[in-house]
């Protein structure tokens, strides 16, 4: 039972994926035949597998500004109902290969609208893609439940429209809101009149924080904009003075340990982190501190494109760097089950009747 988990049997888990990007997770096959099918002719190559160790060596940049401009591509490519649907249906395809079973993809609705549609059909194109998705999975045996947030761009002013198209189609698979972009220079507390909407609505939101900017944008994604989660989140370490490394004495501040107490679930994406710079390298990655303080850490991939991974392949750099077991990895996935926005029945049903099953059977062979 103690034998190190391999990525064989990680991608055989029944995983949860929390945050996840749709415009950063296209395979780049699709990207090339969209782009010739729409006549945009500036993408570095159009050889599929020299684009995609071109979108991974870019996206390595060390900054968050420079990991977002290559974005420029994707959404290019993903303005016509048709990409919008496909792009949507592989990648239900992709996550289900993977081994997932409950995902939340998101995206920003405004980015879609250069072709002419309007928010509306935006999402309309691409809940249609998902359920294609899911239904071509199903035929091949595999069960995946998807859902949607969708993202306002925070340099933007959009931010109540996407909240109202969220609450609008909160019936259809949207469950949340989420706000992302450049994070310095544009804080939470510019979109406070969004997520006050949300949260009179009886709405979830979560907010990309402690990314490219620190504490204050953590504290204010809480505080003023009462975010259910906070994407990322790993600079919340700057507010503990972490002890030896047994943790004997580790002090919290206010923040943190609101953040612990409250068990504010922290969507942390590990191979994002070292691209952008938020973290300097997997090994001094903040989540190992945060696991063994008990935040409530969940694993993600954000931009699988960017980072040429998949949430397999998160897990099992974690095994490696860190010498996580079945137990590590059961308790993020138990982790984000708990902390997704879907209803409090689909989560237990998920958590007992598919993730708790899985381990075991991984962890003790059926026994
Ligand atoms: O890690 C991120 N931080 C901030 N913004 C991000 C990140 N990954 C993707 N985005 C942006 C770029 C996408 O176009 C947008 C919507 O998915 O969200
Ligand atoms: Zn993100």
């Amino acid at each position: 039972m103690d034998a190190k988990p391999t990525l064989e049997q990680i991608r055989r888990a029944p995983k949860v994926l929390l945050h996840d990007h749709l415009d950063g997770g296209l395979r780049p096959q699709t990207i090339v035949e969209l782009a010739d099918a729409a006549g945009y002719t500036d993408l570095p190559t159009d050889d599929p597998e020299e684009l995609g160790a071109w979108f991974v060596a870019a996206a390595n940049s060390g900054s968050l500004e420079r990991y977002l401009e290559t974005f420029r591509h994707t959404v290019a490519v993903m303005q016509t109902r048709e990409a919008l649907e496909r792009v949507a249906a592989e990648c239900v395809e992709d996550l289900a290969a993977d081994g997932i079973v409950y995902a939340e993809v998101r995206y920003a609705p405004e980015q879609h609208l250069r072709g002419g549609l309007r928010l509306e059909e935006v999402v309309e194109a691409v809940q249609a893609g998902f359920a294609e998705g899911v239904r071509r999975v199903a035929h091949r045996g595999a069960v995946i439940q998807v859902r949607t947030l969708l993202t306002a761009m925070r340099q933007a002013a959009r931010s109540r429209e996407i909240a109202e198209l969220v609450v609008r189609y909160r019936d259809e698979g949207v469950v949340g809101f989420d706000l992302a972009g450049p994070e310095a220079g544009f804080p939470p507390s510019r979109h406070v009149d969004a997520c006050t909407y949300l949260r009179q609505q009886n709405a979830y939101l979560t907010i990309h924080a402690g990314e490219a900017s620190g504490l204050p944008s953590i504290w204010e994604a809480l505080q003023w904009c009462g975010a259910d989660r906070i994407g990322h989140g790993v600079r919340v370490v700057e507010d503990i003075e972490a002890a030896d490394e047994h943790l004997h004495g580790a002090r919290l501040g206010r923040l943190a340990s609101y953040v612990r107490d409250k068990q504010i679930p922290l969507e942390i994406c590990p191979s994002s982190n070292v691209q952008t710079g938020a973290a300097p390298s997997l090994e001094a990655h903040p989540i190992h501190l945060l696991h063994r303080l008990r935040f409530r850490v969940t694993v993600n991939t954000d931009n699988r494109l960017l980072g040429g991974i998949t949430l397999s392949d998160e897990f099992a750099a974690l095994v490696d760097t860190f010498g996580y077991g079945w137990d590590d990895l059961e308790s993020f996935t138990v982790n984000a089950m708990k902390s997704a926005f879907a209803s409090f029945d689909e989560r237990l049903v998920l958590v007992n009747g598919r993730i708790k099953p899985g381990f075991a059977q991984l962890k003790w062979g059926g026994r």
